[in-house]
């Protein structure tokens, strides 16, 4: 099934929960919700407080980013405070796998995210133990950048390990991805589309809309 995961990164954050509602009402399946350190990324976005108090406004999928150094320490405080699937990047993890066990202990999904130049060989021998795997298709940090065109091979390559593994593993995309450009990131693989500028820029639950038409057709 190919969902949509809005990414509040570009919301208003002074009417927060109101564009949450209007996105779960719009029929987005999931909220991509960025969080960011200002270490592993330059950025610091918002954490633990801001999940907690918008996870009353939806029973939608919570789809969290950690863009944060060594995100180990900090799993069992964000299923607390309401995620639903939290990915990890392999390149902040000094022990990925333990990482991914430590969120799949605690009964959630568990997503692994590579950025643009990291290989997919990272993810081989831990691909069977994720839910997800994110293809970074920006270089992580902030919002509103444009697509990088080599991603999309990234994407194709990593659908044809999947099935020749007979995995149903699911493939999210994030980053610069926008009306134009989603039909061809969705031939090549992706089934989760990360939208945030182009979900937010102009009318939150007409763009959703529209992306789910080309998601559904
Ligand atoms: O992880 C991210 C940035 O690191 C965001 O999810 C991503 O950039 C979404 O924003 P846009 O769709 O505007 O590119
Ligand atoms: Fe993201």
């Amino acid at each position: 099934m190919n969902c949509l995961s809005p990414s509040i990164l570009s919301a208003d954050f002074s009417r927060l929960g109101e564009q949450i509602r209007e996105l779960d009402e719009a029929g987005a399946q999931y909220v991509h919700i960025d969080v960011m350190d200002g270490m592993f990324v330059p950025s610091i976005s918002f954490g633990l407080p801001v999940i907690r108090s918008i996870r009353p406004c939806t029973d939608r999928i919570f789809d969290v980013h950690l863009m944060i150094e060594e995100p180990g320490r900090y799993i069992e405080d964000f299923v607390g405070a309401g995620a639903d699937l939290i990915t990890v990047h392999a390149e902040s993890c000094k022990h990925l796998d333990r990482t991914i066990a430590s969120i799949k202990e605690r009964g959630i999904l568990a997503g692994v995210a590579l950025n643009p130049a990291t290989p997919l060989q990272t993810v081989e021998y831990v691909l069977e133990k994720v839910d997800m795997v994110l293809i970074m298709t920006v270089n992580p940090g902030f919002g509103g950048q444009k697509f990088i065109p080599y991603t999309l091979q990234k994407v194709r390559d990593l659908k044809k390990m999947i099935d020749a593994r007979g995995l149903k593993t699911d493939i999210e995309v994030d980053g610069g991805v926008n009306l134009s450009n989603v039909e061809e990131i969705m031939s090549a693989g992706a089934n989760i589309i990360v939208a945030g500028s182009a979900v937010f820029n102009g009318d939150v639950a007409e763009n959703t809309q529209m992306f789910l038409d080309i998601l559904n057709s």
